[in-house]
């Protein structure tokens, strides 16, 4: 305890084992449909339905990358936050990681006008994507950015699912497969960075304390989100949301 009362901060080390922690027991790489995705039980419409959810999230990442930027007070932090944002929008027409996530869409056999619509995104899809970017808009910067801790995680779940699509599901073009090679580096370096912001302005033990449940908070974003996916149905009779035949 401090003189005042308030418990005494974590140390380094202690701190960035409890963010990792927080991964450890609840990043979706663990959740019933990654699993099946990577032992290559999806069916084609499964698959498809995920690749269409998962691009509301890709398209609202820089959305809440530019609500982070506007939180950072310093030229060296914000040039870093706008380069995650230039990694998904590029510079120029057909480039940059939605791009690429639109022909993994091609690639899977669904148009791009389809994924901009987002004609096929259900209800709980749209529900976590928009939690995570207001968690973003109203939270102060250590919480909105150890929010993406869990890209600390990611890389690893990037190699598995690329060679989980080249095994079982050869039907998808492997010059689909980019968007996910790109991410493994980029992931890294975005965790680290992150990372190292988070324990330089996470002070207190509350504001730690703030970290670990931001980092919490995400993880179940994601997991809701595959929840969502993993359940299916649309809104047209039937709840056929997957246009039949792979
Ligand atoms: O496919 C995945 O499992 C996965 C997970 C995550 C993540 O852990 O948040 C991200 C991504 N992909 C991703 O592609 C990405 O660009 C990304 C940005 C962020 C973020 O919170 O800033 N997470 C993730």
């Amino acid at each position: 305890m401090h003189a005042d009362g308030a418990a005494a901060p974590w140390t380094t080390t202690e701190f960035t084992g409890r963010l990792r922690a927080v991964t450890a027991a609840r990043y979706h790489d663990r959740h019933p449909f990654n699993l099946r995705m990577h032992q290559g039980e999806l069916t084609p419409a499964e698959l498809r339905r995920w690749i269409a959810s998962r691009f509301h999230y890709q398209r609202h990442i820089p959305v809440k990358d530019a609500l982070i930027l506007a939180k950072l007070e310093r030229p060296a932090l914000r040039r870093a936050w706008l380069r995650r944002i230039r990694d998904h929008d590029g510079t120029a027409e057909g480039e940059g990681g939605i791009e690429r996530w639109l022909r993994l869409g091609e690639a899977a056999g669904l148009g791009r006008e389809e994924l901009w619509d987002a004609s096929r995104v259900l209800p709980g899809v749209r529900l976590a994507v928009d939690g995570y970017v207001n968690f973003c808009r109203l939270s102060p910067l250590a919480e909105a950015v150890a929010a993406s801790l869990t890209e600390l995680s990611a890389p690893d779940l990037m190699r598995t699912r690329i060679a989980a699509f080249e095994t079982h599901y050869p039907w998808i073009e492997p010059a689909g497969l980019a968007y996910f090679r790109t991410r493994v580096g980029q992931g890294a370096r975005d965790g680290e960075e992150a990372l190292a912001l988070v324990l330089e302005r996470a002070r207190t033990r509350e504001q730690q304390e703030r970290a670990v449940a931001a980092l919490a908070f995400k993880c179940d974003v994601l997991w809701a989100l595959l929840d969502a996916v993993d359940r299916g149905g649309g809104r047209g009779p039937g709840g056929a949301d997957d246009g039949g035949a792979p």
